[in-house]
């Protein structure tokens, strides 16, 4: 699949990794819709120019996705690709200190938002892509998701958080299964600890801690360097069905 004039709505892209993907899919001469559920998203695709708009909008709602699909299509020649990038990270303990059990809501919130928020956006990108022309191959889409490492190795307090990313890379391979007779492939990235506001309120020896357990390099990762593997996955049309690990070759504790 090639970047260059195509389309592509990248959710979460108001932060972090969906940002750096965002400017480097234009830098490639793509066409790009940001969705995030902050308002922020606006300046960033200000900042972008022309190839770029956005869409305010939450991924567990299915009008707002739709919405977002919809400018996708009005934004070049129909909707190319997805890098679903938008999550929520989220800690708690089955039972704290006091004895007193987990909040099910909170649980709830993460799942809601990290896995069925996925497959909202798989689904209705997916019904969308399903109608482009077949390209080389036959190709008509790709789906990134971001899952975590946090997926095989969750950490003390990530039940939430690590069953919402584990539930993602369980739907890879079906996903990419099922959407192989559209000439659409479904893509997985599964990050370590990557530099991003996600990770603004850590401690300064807390993440020095963490960038210490990356075998090599000894640092966290940087927005660009997952935006370049997604910017792979795009072009390289080999890739699917698979979970891709980015993360130095940390095993979280
Ligand atoms: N930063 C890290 O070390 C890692 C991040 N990840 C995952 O990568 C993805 C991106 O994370 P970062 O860029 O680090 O986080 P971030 O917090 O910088 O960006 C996430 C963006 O998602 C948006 N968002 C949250 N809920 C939303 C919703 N319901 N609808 C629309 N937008 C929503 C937020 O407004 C924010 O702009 C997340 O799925 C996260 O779980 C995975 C592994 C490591
Ligand atoms: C780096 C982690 C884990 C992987 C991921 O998907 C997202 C992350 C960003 C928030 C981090 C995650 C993990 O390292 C654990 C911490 C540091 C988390 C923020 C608070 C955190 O749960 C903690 O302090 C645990 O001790």
């Amino acid at each position: 699949m090639r970047i260059e004039n195509a389309t592509f709505v990248i959710t979460g892209a108001g932060s972090g990794l969906g940002s750096a993907c965002a400017e480097r899919l234009v830098a490639a001469g793509g066409r790009v819709v940001l969705c995030d559920l902050s308002e922020g998203v606006q300046d960033q695709a200000r900042r972008l120019g022309d190839a770029a708009i956005a869409v305010q909008g939450d991924v567990t709602s299915a009008d707002d996705i739709q919405a977002v699909i919809d400018a996708a299509q009005a934004h070049g020649d129909g909707l190319a690709g997805v890098i679903h990038c938008a999550g929520v990270v989220s800690v708690a303990k089955l039972v704290d200190r006091h004895g007193n059990p987990a909040d099910l809501d909170a649980y709830a919130r993460t799942v809601q938002i990290n896995l069925v928020g996925t497959f909202n956006v798989m689904r209705l990108a997916a019904a969308a892509m399903s109608q482009n022309p077949p390209g080389d191959d036959g190709e008509r889409g790709v789906i990134i998701n971001i899952a975590s490492v946090a997926a095989f190795d969750g950490q003390v307090g990530q039940c939430a958080y690590s069953a919402s990313k584990a539930g993602v890379v369980g739907m890879s391979l079906p996903a990419a299964r099922e959407l192989s007779r559209h000439g659409i492939r479904v893509m997985a990235i599964a990050p370590g600890v990557f530099e991003t506001p996600m990770m603004a309120d850590i401690p300064e020896d807390a993440v020095a801690a963490l960038s210490q357990a990356v075998p090599f390099p000894k640092r966290l990762g940087k927005p660009d360097e997952f935006a370049r593997l997604a910017e792979q996955i795009i072009t390289n049309s080999m890739l699917n069905g698979e979970v891709i690990r980015l993360d130095g070759g940390i095993r979280m504790q």
